[in-house]
């Protein structure tokens, strides 16, 4: 297994950004009110949160470009199957919280399923992944979800349906194939992205999605979690934090 800590992610979170409304499970714009105070009460550096994401699909449908693109910002043309599992930490600051992502990477090779699938308990986000360009691994995702799903607490985790490679497909065909992508996504309650790690398009976008409603969940339950915590919320100042640079952190949870 490699571990990297990248460089910190330039584009803070402050809100969240979907793909597209048709293929959006919530529209909303904003942070839940508490996550916001809790966010501009919170004083000190420790309690880094950290949210668990695992990534899965077909093989060679670019899984791994896609974490890569994202995380290293680099692109290789050259296909390295995946072993078994591989993992990256991703650091965002979200509402002025530092926060951390952890993208487990699996093999879509049959043989290695074994190995891969011990991976996936605790998921906050499932990522399925299939190629714009081969509509076969499209079919596949329903299966590549159901055994993640397996491993996690019912309705624990957000879920994903990510088409890749859109550089490769024309605007027609990509409209087409979308069309089908997000009548599976309403099937698997997942939302619908597509992207390209070859350019770059929707990379940084839709993984800030996936850390901000991670990010939020995550609040929400420690918040729940901690009613003393409820008799502070006041109004909350989503911008004025951030222009101030605020450093603050969930210790007080
Ligand atoms: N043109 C283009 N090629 C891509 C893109 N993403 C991945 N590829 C290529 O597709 C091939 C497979 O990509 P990987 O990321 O290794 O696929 P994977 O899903 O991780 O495969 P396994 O690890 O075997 O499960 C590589 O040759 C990549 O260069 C993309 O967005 N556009
Ligand atoms: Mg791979």
């Amino acid at each position: 297994l490699r571990q990297s800590l990248t460089q910190f992610v330039p584009a803070a979170v402050l809100s969240f950004q979907w793909y597209t409304p048709e293929a959006s499970l919530q529209l909303k714009e904003h942070f839940h009110a508490q996550v916001r105070t809790a966010c501009q009460q919170s004083t000190g550096t420790a309690g880094l949160k950290i949210s668990k994401v695992v990534v899965v699909g077909d093989l060679h449908v670019g899984k791994t470009s896609l974490i890569n693109r994202f995380c290293k910002d680099n692109f290789d043309r050259d296909y390295k199957a995946t072993i078994g599992v591989d993992f990256e930490i991703e650091r965002f600051e979200i509402i002025g919280m530092p926060y951390n992502l952890q993208i487990w990477d699996t093999a879509g090779q049959e043989k290695f399923k074994c190995i891969a699938s011990a991976y996936y308990r605790g998921a906050e986000a499932i990522i399925t992944v299939f190629d714009l360009a081969d509509i076969q691994t499209l079919d596949h995702t329903k299966q590549w979800l159901e055994d993640a799903l397996r491993e996690n607490e019912p309705d624990s985790s957000f879920i994903f349906l990510v088409g890749t490679k859109k550089d490769l497909v024309s605007g027609a065909v990509c409209e087409r194939t979308e069309l089908d992508a997000i009548r599976f996504a309403k099937e698997m309650q997942a939302e619908y992205w597509s992207v390209s790690a070859k350019t770059g398009e929707n990379v940084k976008e839709f993984f800030s999605r996936v850390a901000a409603l991670a990010f939020e969940q995550s609040m929400i339950k420690e918040l729940e979690s901690t009613p003393g915590h409820r008799a502070q919320i006041g109004a909350g100042n989503l911008i004025s934090m951030w222009k101030d640079n605020a450093r603050v952190s969930l210790s007080c949870c």
